[in-house]
């Protein structure tokens, strides 16, 4: 049976998915604890939704809805945005995540009309900084995620596919970071994430032109991960290929994504320490001493 949270539950507290293995997720989210000015902000500017569903299998999908607009984020969006992101980091069953539009597109950014509404810079800022909390705390899910990518990625719509761990493309889909084109520069994480992802030289041809990317070039450079094809359901197929690598076990799923998240982010001693204390969460656990019983050899 699937779990449906749909809707504006909110809440101001700032959540930190990997506990005490990790100090620095703690620095960079503590700054939402002041946000309660421009949340009421976003409130002002209401439209569509994000709406969760966590299935039974461990997989959960979240939809940006806002069809008449592209799925551009309203104000009440990013603040639903946050609170579906609480919601995951409560669920110790889940292993993995699709994010993907509605209606056959995937987001076209902010909503321009709230964005004309608070265009001085400090208001900017802070909403900048509140959407960078959340998809910092959306990547660092201990879930494995992909962005399914149908129809454009727009602006503040290609950083949210930045904040997962995968892209997934269907033919004729395009990303593009048009921030030049609006005077701008991405502002939600997505030029650090992109860099990442692509390396520096891609990442400034990709801003610098604000290129659009189609599957074949997303793939070619590393930002897309595969085609999905429209037979058969996008979705589906999605679900299908994510299950190849969030199969199993939710312990031991989850301990897979923390450990490459802190080898990610972390110095080198200080992931170190992280993967040892990942280690000694599934080492002698029930998964791995049926292993050990199975006598398994990976021929
Ligand atoms: C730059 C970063 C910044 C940030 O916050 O950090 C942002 O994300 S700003 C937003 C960046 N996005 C845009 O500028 C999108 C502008 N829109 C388009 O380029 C086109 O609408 C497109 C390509 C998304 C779709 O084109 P298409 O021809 O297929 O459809 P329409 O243009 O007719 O769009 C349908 C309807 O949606 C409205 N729309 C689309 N995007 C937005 C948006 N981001 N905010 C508000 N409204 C949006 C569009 O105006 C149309 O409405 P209508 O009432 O029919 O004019």
């Amino acid at each position: 049976m699937a779990l449906r949270c749909v809707g504006p539950r909110r809440s101001l507290l700032s959540h930190n998915a990997l506990g005490g293995l990790w100090p620095r997720a703690k620095a960079v989210c503590s700054g939402a604890a002041g946000s309660e000015e421009i949340e009421k902000k976003l409130l002002a500017f209401p439209g569509g939704s994000v709406d969760l569903v966590k299935k039974e299998c461990g997989i959960a999908v979240l939809t940006i809805s806002n069809p008449e607009r592209m799925n551009a984020f309203s104000g009440t969006m990013m603040l639903q945005l946050q609170e579906q992101v609480t919601q995951l980091e409560g669920w110790r069953e889940g292993k993995g995540l699709v994010v993907r539009g509605a209606a056959g597109t995937f987001c076209s950014g902010s909503d321009l009309n709230a964005v004309r509404a608070i265009s001085n810079p400090e208001d900017g800022v802070k909403m900048c900084k509140f959407m960078q909390d959340t998809l910092t705390r959306l990547l660092r899910l201990p879930l494995i995620s992909v962005a399914l990518v149908e129809g454009r990625a727009l602006g503040g719509g290609a950083e949210l596919t930045t904040a997962c761990d995968f892209r997934l493309m269907t033919p004729g889909s395009e990303i593009q970071f048009v921030h030049k084109h609006m005077g701008l520069v991405p502002g939600w994480g997505g030029a650090a994430r992109l860099v990442r992802i692509v390396g520096s030289q891609n990442a400034l041809k990709l801003l610098s032109a604000a290129q659009k990317v189609n599957s074949s070039y997303a793939e070619q450079i590393g930002l897309s991960d595969g085609v999905v094809s429209p037979e058969g359901g996008t979705l589906v197929q999605t679900e299908r290929w994510l299950s190849s690598f969030a199969g199993g076990p939710a312990p031991v799923v989850r301990a897979v994504k923390k450990v490459v998240l802190s080898g990610r982010e972390l110095p080198l001693s200080d992931a170190l320490v992280a993967e040892r204390d990942i280690f000694g969460t599934v080492w002698g656990a029930p998964t791995n001493l049926e292993a050990l019983a199975r006598k398994s050899k990976h021929k």
